[in-house]
């Protein structure tokens, strides 16, 4: 099948994949579009890298149907395999090797592969490009296994968890690659616990707990669907913090502005977060969370 044979880059439906008694992925079905940043969130145990895995055809699957850039993974030939980007999350590059030299021997696995040095750049790896491996720190290892994952100029990107263990600098640095990515036209697909960074990269996600999609859409309208209640929050003559949970937010300051007759101590109205959306939907209380 060509590019432009298949509509979506990711087409899963019905998909089950059962551990012993154990069932991970439970009936799941996403479409996602060639060119989109995907997001994958759930907690621990979901089934978001089952899910991964096999998209990536690394693991069989019990049921369902699963096209990815229109093949079965569980049958990908080689040719499809070099059009899927892989970011391993324990690449077991020679840690002798610099970075020069690895990005260049894995570009040699590809039939198409970009050109080093720019994946070098697009990594912010050049400073260190002369560096051998093993003296790389955990965030600038795991930018060379992103740059591994992407040297063979893939269509889709896979990333299980791609920021786990990085600093927040690190973390937004990250971020501008992926957003580079994705201007260039890769589609992207990656699982995160971190509810800001899938509402800074994601055009749509899914939220999965216990092998199920729970909620499907783009970060603002699940937040509008599922959190429509804004809390507005003020400060009591006598300095009692108070805070209600409502619908018509502008009712309430209203009514508050006329009992205080003029400026609200403390005034804040928040809408809820994507991580209250989140919180919601899979059952997780704050608590539970950290
Ligand atoms: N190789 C395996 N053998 C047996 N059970 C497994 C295996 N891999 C995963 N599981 C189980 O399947 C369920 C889903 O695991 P999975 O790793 O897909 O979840 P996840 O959403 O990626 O979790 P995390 O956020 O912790 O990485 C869990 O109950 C897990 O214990």
């Amino acid at each position: 099948m060509t590019a432009q044979e298949y509509e979506l880059a990711v087409d899963v439906r019905g998909l089950i994949k059962r551990y012993g008694g154990v069932t991970a992925v439970d009936g799941i079905d996403l479409g996602i579009r060639r060119g989109e940043v995907f997001g994958l969130l759930g907690p621990n145990g979901a089934g978001k890298s089952t899910t991964v895995e096999i998209l990536q055809g690394n693991r069989d699957r019990d049921a369902g149907e699963v096209s990815v850039l229109g093949s079965d993974p569980a049958t990908g030939t080689r040719a499809w395999r070099s059009r899927v980007g892989i970011v391993w999350q324990d690449e077991s590059a020679p840690a002798e090797l610099t970075v020069r030299e690895t990005v260049r021997h894995f570009a040699g696995y590809y039939p198409r592969p970009r050109d080093p040095e720019e994946v070098i750049a697009l990594v912010g790896l050049e400073a260190k490009a002369e560096s051998r491996i093993k003296a790389l720190s955990g965030g600038q290892r795991r930018r060379l296994d992103v740059a591994l994952g992407v040297i063979g100029g893939p269509d889709l990107l896979l990333l299980d968890e791609p920021t786990t263990g990085f600093d927040p600098a690190a973390r937004r640095q990250f971020w501008s690659l992926i957003r580079a990515l994705a201007d260039d036209g890769t589609t992207i697909v990656l699982t995160t616990h971190y509810l800001e960074e899938a509402e800074a990269l994601v055009h749509r996600l899914a939220i999965v707990a216990k092998g199920r999609i729970v909620a499907e859409g783009d970060p603002g309208t699940l937040r509008e669907r599922y959190g429509t209640e804004a809390t507005v929050a003020w400060t009591e003559p006598d300095g009692t913090p108070r805070a209600e949970r409502t619908g018509t937010p502008t009712r309430t300051v209203t009514e508050l502005t006329h009992r205080f007759g003029g400026e609200i101590p403390g005034l804040t109205v928040s809408r809820p977060t994507l991580e209250d959306v989140y919180l919601r939907l899979t059952g997780q209380s704050q608590e539970e969370a950290r």
